[in-house]
């Protein structure tokens, strides 16, 4: 095996489909006939391990010489943000998820390839990523989930302060809510982007559990719950239930909640359990959601538009006098080039009365022939149509 810096040759056979290349001990068969699992040497075990981390371990150090060498063969690049190629992260990833056979699942091995590929980059400079705080937020897991935990995150105050902070380049990127698929679209995330000239690189879906903690850890003690509105919605049935009488006190962010409920004994918090965590509370009950399946949506922002990957979503806005059959000249070209809409949701353009801005996510980059010869036909009717972003559709 060639490596950039002269590694160790290390053995990357794969086992055929659905078998483990480890010595199986032979299977005994016992009176009834059935064989029986025999039961491992543990010490042979553990010393096949030992071999496949010492593998594992050198194979990782030759991944990262050679990510540095891309790093190199990039050219004299300032800072990890001219390093960072999100549509070459997704193809990695997306490779990873095909070649899966198991026994880990998808989730587990996406998770360990976008660390290592963390890791790597960072091996330039940690990219540093704007995110709403404080610690232990839900769009602090979003962040994780996407960038890694080699990415260093900005924990800011609001979802206008990550918008800020990107824009004047205090960071590479930022991470906002946009969906819940319970409770739908976060309208001051859109509405930003009537005003702001940043990009959206990415999207990550995130599986939102609820938990209810206090500093006590007993429910008889609660007067008052903290929580983000939005997650005080989604829990509303439990509440209702469990806390009828409680006060129910909506701020800024989960995490504020948990920061909350640490300082009585009075009071609880509805947050993710890392914010728990964070905040040293003790779980009362969790998940709460009235929704097992409930996921938020985040965007990643950026200053760039970039390339295509292959499995690619666009969002646009689209401005338009209020007018006869508005709606439907936006839609038809899509329609008749082919081109799956997935959202589209309207708002007031804050451009003069009764004009207004459909924000629409359909498949496919904006450079792909049908997505550009839609949008081409639609320029001819549309007053303005500004391309949000085409990034990466959300693996998992
Ligand atoms: O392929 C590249 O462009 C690299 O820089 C390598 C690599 C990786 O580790 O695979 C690292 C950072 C980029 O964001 C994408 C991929």
């Amino acid at each position: 095996m060639i490596s950039p810096g002269g590694t160790a040759e290390v053995a990357t056979r794969k086992p055929a489909k659905g078998k483990s290349a480890a010595a199986k001990p032979a299977a005994a068969r016992p009176a009834s006939g059935k064989p029986a699992a025999a039961r491992p040497d543990l010490e042979q075990v553990r010393e096949r391990i030992d071999g496949i981390d010492r593998q594992i371990q050198d194979l990782i150090a030759e991944r990262a010489r050679w990510a540095h060498q891309v790093g190199k063969a990039k050219g004299p690049l300032r800072a990890a943000i001219d390093y960072y190629r999100p549509e070459r992260e997704a193809q990695v990833l997306r490779r990873v998820l095909d070649r899966n056979d198991g026994p880990l699942n998808d989730e587990v091995l996406l998770r360990l390839f976008r660390e290592i590929m963390s890791a790597c980059l960072a091996q330039q400079e940690p990219l540093k990523v704007g995110f709403l705080g404080p610690e232990g937020t839900f769009s602090q897991q979003a962040l994780h989930k996407h960038f890694g935990h080699s990415a260093k995150g900005l924990p800011l105050g609001s979802i206008e302060e990550v918008f800020q902070e990107v824009e004047a380049g205090h960071a590479d990127f930022g991470i906002v809510p946009v969906e819940n698929s319970g409770q739908g679209t976060i309208q001051s995330t859109l509405d930003m982007f009537l005003t702001s000239p940043l990009k959206i690189c990415g999207e990550v879906e995130l599986a939102v559990h609820q938990f209810l903690m206090s500093r006590t850890g007993r429910m008889e003690d609660i007067e008052r719950v903290y929580s983000h509105p939005l997650s005080l919605a989604q829990a509303k049935t439990w509440l209702r239930h469990h806390l009828p009488k409680a006060e129910k006190i909506p701020v800024s962010s989960n995490a504020e909640a948990a920061r909350r409920a640490r300082n009585a004994d009075d009071s609880a918090a509805i947050a993710g359990e890392n914010a728990g965590h964070v905040y040293g509370l003790k779980t009362l009950a969790g998940p709460i959601e009235d929704r097992p399946d409930n996921t938020t949506r985040f965007l990643v922002l950026g200053r760039e538009l970039l390339p295509p990957c292959g499995h690619d979503r666009t969002s646009l806005m689209v401005f338009v006098r209020d007018q006869p059959g508005a709606l439907y000249k936006v839609l038809s070209p899509f329609a008749r080039h082919g081109v799956s809409m997935n959202r589209i949701e309207s708002r007031p353009a804050h451009t003069g009365r009764w004009q207004y801005a459909f924000f629409i996510d359909v498949g496919g980059h904006a450079q792909d022939g049908p997505v550009a010869a839609a949008l081409a036909e639609l320029g001819e009717f549309a007053a303005d149509i500004r391309i949000l972003g085409a990034y990466p559709v959300a693996l998992l």
